[in-house]
């Protein structure tokens, strides 16, 4: 059995509900154990209060350079990370290196958005000087989304700590080992105890921890999830909420030299992850006509050939879905879509090897009525054909969405309209929507988040800034008609 609960540096086994979780390629138990109960959670926020105090009062160096161990630390431990992420939600392996590589490689990143963007500064004036800092919030509770369980929450969780607030963790309950190897790097790099708190378990225990005495949430999930969560803090602008969710992503396809190019950048757009990741293109939108129909039959000849296995298979490109659930809810959308008018150009199929396993399918909705916003997270791109570039922009925004988009094209004029006129949080030209940088911020518009973006604008959210005239002495004050 696992242990779900790891307060003031230590693990116990919870006393809240019991879950296991099951490679989605094996069915083999991975996880097993109790997560934590609500006098567990409000115990974790508590010893996170506890160590507030003192951490948020180290000097920042001293902050810093427990974070960069900590990137040593993980660096070790990357086999490991790895390994624990495929197995629990099924990608492939060396989609789970690329995210072990992530984690370490967030510290850095975080480190120069903390000084550039929460930093201090000093400026001298007349009446002696202004000062600049920031302060951090407090305990900061941290969830975690099951299709990238560690670099996620690691996004959160270093700059929160950074920046001196401490953080309660409750990882996804579909992938839940690797948050024990993240506290095992914590605690080699000598963060302190009850700086990082972890609460295993599913909604009971992600309830409990909304409602316990937190300063702020810091939530990478679905859209649905995140709505909830930001109506159950309405009216507490008090607490501080970073809101990372999903999208409907579009990618126009208009005209370039090379379609095999694009047809590239589509594939892997809408099925990197198997379709997995928030910034996936889930709707690609081409000209009618030649061009557009060979776009379209070089995506389906990818899809076709796209090597799918378990995670330690040679050579794979993407694993299962991360569940059978998954699994199911991708056929019954696509069932969906083509009752709605769609045409399947290449079905999304379970695969007679069980689990999550499915084809990557492509579909044309072209003609469809009623279509839902909606994000599908699996590999199933809509194909959308229009008759002029204003009508694929219009179609591109009809989102309530805004994280990703996308355009081919090798016009310089066009790529400054879609640049001026997509509505999306990342925008790339000749570059599939998905494999955002850490460098710069990430998130979007719409439903996709609340305008709390991660990533390298993640340092904003961590720390509030507090703005100081300072004078050594107090002088007398002047003024037309105050009294001398
Ligand atoms: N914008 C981003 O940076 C980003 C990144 C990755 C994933 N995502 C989105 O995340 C989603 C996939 O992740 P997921 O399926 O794990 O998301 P999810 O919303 O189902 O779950 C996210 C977290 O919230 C918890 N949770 C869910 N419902 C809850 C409830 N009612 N009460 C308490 N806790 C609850 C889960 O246990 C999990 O820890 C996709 O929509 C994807 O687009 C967004
Ligand atoms: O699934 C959603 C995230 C996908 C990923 N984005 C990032 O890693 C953002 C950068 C960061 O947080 O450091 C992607 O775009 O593939």
């Amino acid at each position: 059995m696992a242990d779900g609960v790891y307060i003031d540096g230590k693990w116990s086994s919870g006393n809240g509900e019991r879950f296991t979780n099951r490679c989605p390629a094996t069915g083999e138990v991975v996880w097993d154990g109790q997560g934590a109960d609500a006098s567990e959670v409000d115990a974790a926020v508590k010893s996170a209060r506890d160590a507030f105090g003192h951490w948020a009062h180290l000097p920042q160096g001293d902050r810093t350079a427990v974070l960069e161990r900590y990137a040593d630390e993980v660096g070790k431990r990357a086999d490991a990370i790895a390994t624990t992420i495929s197995r629990d939600m099924g990608k492939a392996l060396w989609d789970s290196r690329g995210e072990a590589a992530t984690i370490k490689a967030k510290v850095a990143v975080s480190v120069a958005a903390q000084v550039e963007r929460a930093g201090s500064k000093y400026q001298s004036a007349a009446f002696g000087s202004a000062h600049l800092t920031h302060r951090p919030h407090g305990v900061m509770a941290v969830f975690g989304p099951f299709n990238f369980p560690g670099h996620l929450p690691n996004g959160h969780i270093v700059p929160a700590l950074l920046a001196g607030n401490t953080c309660v963790f409750k990882p996804s309950e579909q992938a839940p080992g690797v948050a024990a190897i993240l506290a095992d790097a914590f605690e080699a790099a000598g963060l302190p105890p009850g700086c990082l708190n972890i609460v295993h378990g599913g909604r009971e225990t992600g309830g409990a921890l909304l409602n316990a005495p937190i300063n702020g949430l810091l939530f990478t999930g679905s859209a649905k999830t995140g709505v909830a969560f930001h109506k159950h803090f309405a009216g507490r602008p008090e607490v501080m909420l970073a809101l990372e969710m999903g999208g409907n992503n579009p990618l126009i396809i208009w005209d370039p030299a090379d379609v095999d190019a694009a047809a590239d950048i589509a594939a892997q757009s809408a099925f990197l992850t198997t379709g997995q990741r928030c910034s996936c293109a889930r709707r690609v939108i081409l000209p009618e006509g030649a061009f557009g129909d060979a776009v379209v039959d070089a995506i389906v000849a990818r899809a076709k050939k796209l090597k799918i296995g378990a995670w330690d298979e040679e050579d794979i490109f993407m694993g299962p879905l991360v569940s059978e659930d998954a699994a199911a809810a991708a056929t019954d959308f696509q069932m969906m879509l083509s009752k709605a008018g769609g045409k399947p150009l290449r079905r999304l199929k379970r695969m007679d090897r069980g689990g999550g396993f499915v084809t990557a399918g492509v579909i044309d909705v072209t003609d469809a009525h009623h279509i839902p916003d909606e994000e599908l997270f699996g590999p199933l791109m809509q194909v959308i054909r229009v008759k002029s570039f204003d009508e694929a922009i219009t179609r591109a925004n009809a989102t309530r969405y805004g994280l990703s988009g996308g355009l081919v094209c090798d016009d310089d004029a066009r790529w400054v309209q879609a640049h001026q006129q997509m509505r999306a949080g990342i925008l790339n030209r000749n570059r599939p929507t998905a494999g955002a940088s850490g460098a710069m911020p990430f998130g979007g518009p719409g439903l996709s988040g609340n305008f709390r973006p991660g990533a390298y604008y993640a340092a904003d959210y961590c720390a509030w800034p507090q703005a100081s005239q300072v004078s050594d002495t107090a002088v007398r004050m002047t003024a037309q008609g105050f009294p001398k």
